[in-house]
């Protein structure tokens, strides 16, 4: 039997989300633990990316979006006035399915950021950059051309810049929406490997529909179904003996 950390920075209480009249996740409750990888999973159109982006306010911008509940990130609810989103995403980063770097140079990808939120010297944005690239299993690949266009890298190694792109903003939670689902086998493997080597510094809460890559990277499981989060532990347990039998039936692969 394997407990749950009691400790989170990360929590959601009650969270539901509609888009207009329509519930895309109903009534969310889940700490994430620290300094773990937790996978959100689930059938298509459960709800997994609209939740995950609820937990930095990415869905603020969708103007028929309406989230109730509280997520408390440290001791704050995200949603209070005091609250300034711009910053809360930089604590809380997120890495999309499509890598989408800028269309400027390698440095300046990863530099952007910090020297949009003040950092102005050059001799500390050379060593946030070059840090969030070697925390990113890039630096090697890319030392000798950090301007050169990010989009003349590979797609791997663009969707390993956008996670130094959230790295440099030393962030605390990273939060990965299918961050390898357009990558081909050796560049998820590279990815897969990051996440794991990244979860020893920040709280890590991907999805995916790779049922395997779930069982091979994640710490905790959160299954999600038509809306509702079904079940949640440690993933060991969930894969092997889950408590409900529609979380049995997709990881048999009986849908999805
Ligand atoms: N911007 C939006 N406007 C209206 N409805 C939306 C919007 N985004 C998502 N939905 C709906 O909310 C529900 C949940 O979608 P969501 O993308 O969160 O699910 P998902 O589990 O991540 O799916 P997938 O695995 O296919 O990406 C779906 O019914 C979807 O059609």
């Amino acid at each position: 039997m394997v407990f749950l950390p009691t400790h989170s920075i990360l929590s959601a209480e009650g969270v539901t989300v509609a888009y207009g009249d329509k519930l895309a996740v109903q009534n969310i409750n889940l700490k994430f633990p620290d300094q773990a990888i937790t996978a959100l999973i689930g059938p298509s159109g459960c709800g997994k990316s609209t939740f995950l982006r609820c937990l930095n306010r990415m869905n603020d911008s969708i103007a028929h979006c309406q989230i109730t509940g509280k997520i408390h990130y440290r001791d704050i609810e995200i949603h209070s006035p005091e609250v300034n989103a711009f910053e809360l995403r930089k604590q809380i980063g997120m890495v999309f399915q499509k890598p989408n770097p800028f269309a400027k140079s390698i440095y300046k990808n990863v530099a952007y950021g910090p020297a949009h939120h003040g950092v102005k010297k050059k001799k500390e944005l050379d060593e946030i950059v070059e840090t969030a690239l070697r925390k990113a299993a890039l630096w090697d690949e890319v030392k000798d051309k950090l301007h050169s266009s990010a989009l003349s890298l590979s797609g791997g190694q663009q969707q390993r810049l956008c996670i130094a792109r959230a790295i440099a903003l030393k962030p605390q939670v990273l939060l990965l929406d299918e961050p390898a689902s357009a990558l081909d086998p050796i560049s998820t493997r590279k990815i897969e490997e990051l996440m794991c080597e990244l979860k020893k510094e920040y709280t890590i809460i991907v999805v995916t529909h790779n049922m395997q890559q779930a069982a091979r990277i994640s710490d905790y499981t959160a299954f999600f179904y038509m809306g509702n989060l079904v079940e949640f532990g440690a993933t060991e347990e969930i894969f092997t003996t889950p408590q409900d039998e529609r979380t049995a039936g997709y990881i048999a692969g009986n849908f999805g």
